[in-house]
């Protein structure tokens, strides 16, 4: 029997962009069905780039992208559904907690009764339940974000795209949800690529982490994280996560752009 086709699959894709920037070199990538693949890397090494490239935002110059081993037209199908959550929540300001987390159904045209069903245990999910009428200003930084990420789990999504999410928030918030995220893809085996500047994220979430060098932007190095670890304020502390964060600022040190000749201030 054929083995499935990679959730998300990059052959030799490259970026110029039209001003003639080389913004990634050719590179392949294979993220399968349930991992959470990290990707770091210095300023400008192209990881948003990367992101929207995989979410159909830009178009690969080289190369090509295939989405469940088909293209892009495969999105939206049954077991086939991608979401993106950015590092600003842009949530509606005029319209509650409940209507902000509707809003992809509603772009969707799902019947009301049906988009309302599924309101409560997307806010569930983040732990908003009971913030489903508040409005936007009455919410913190961090619960913001938790809409934000109700928002993406409202449609059901089978891939999760994730651009810097938690670097606008405080270390004791940003751990907090990185928990929370690690919990919620491991249940649901949500296959999920998030783009952090931090290590000490990556390291607490990823089951694999990318390390990403710049100019022109591509893949440095691999590393694989045993996804059974269990991701929780314990592994924080351990002597584990301490060497995995040691292994990922080495590799980072190899990318560091100072490295490659750029002076210091
Ligand atoms: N629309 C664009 N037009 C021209 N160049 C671009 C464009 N978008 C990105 N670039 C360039 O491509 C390279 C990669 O950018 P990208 O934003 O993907 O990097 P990044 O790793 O996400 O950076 P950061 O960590 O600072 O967010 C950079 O040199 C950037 O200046």
């Amino acid at each position: 029997m054929l083995a499935p086709a990679p959730t998300i699959h990059l052959q030799s894709v490259e970026k110029v962009f039209p001003n003639g920037v080389r913004g990634l070199a050719p590179l392949d990538l294979a993220v399968g069905q349930g991992e959470l693949v990290s990707l770091i890397g210095p300023s400008g090494c192209g990881k948003s780039t990367l992101l929207k490239l995989i979410a159909n935002l830009h178009q690969p110059s080289g190369g090509a992208v295939r989405w469940w081993g088909e293209d892009f037209s495969a999105i939206g199908r049954e077991g086939r559904r991608l979401s993106f959550v950015f590092q600003d929540p842009t949530l509606m300001p005029w319209s509650n907690v409940a209507t902000n987390v509707r809003l992809p159904l509603d772009l969707d045209g799902v019947p009301r009764a049906q988009a309302e069903a599924r309101i409560m245990p997307a806010l569930r999910q983040v732990g908003l339940e009971h913030a489903a009428k508040r409005y936007p200003a009455q919410l913190s930084g961090g619960m913001r974000m938790r809409v934000s990420i109700a928002r993406a789990l409202v449609t059901r999504p089978d891939l999760l795209l994730m651009d810097e999410p938690f670097g606008a928030l405080d270390e004791f918030t940003r751990n907090r949800l990185d928990e929370d995220m690690a919990r919620l893809c491991a249940r649901d085996g949500l296959t999920t690529i998030f783009v952090t500047h931090s290590l000490y994220e990556a390291a607490f979430l990823s089951s694999r982490v990318i390390v990403m060098a710049a100019d022109p932007g591509r893949i440095h190095a691999e590393y694989v994280i045993d996804p059974g670890m269990p991701r929780d304020e314990a592994f924080r502390m351990s002597d584990a996560f301490a060497r995995i964060c040691r292994d990922l600022t080495a590799l980072l040190s190899e990318v560091s752009p100072r490295r490659a000749g750029e002076e210091g201030l």
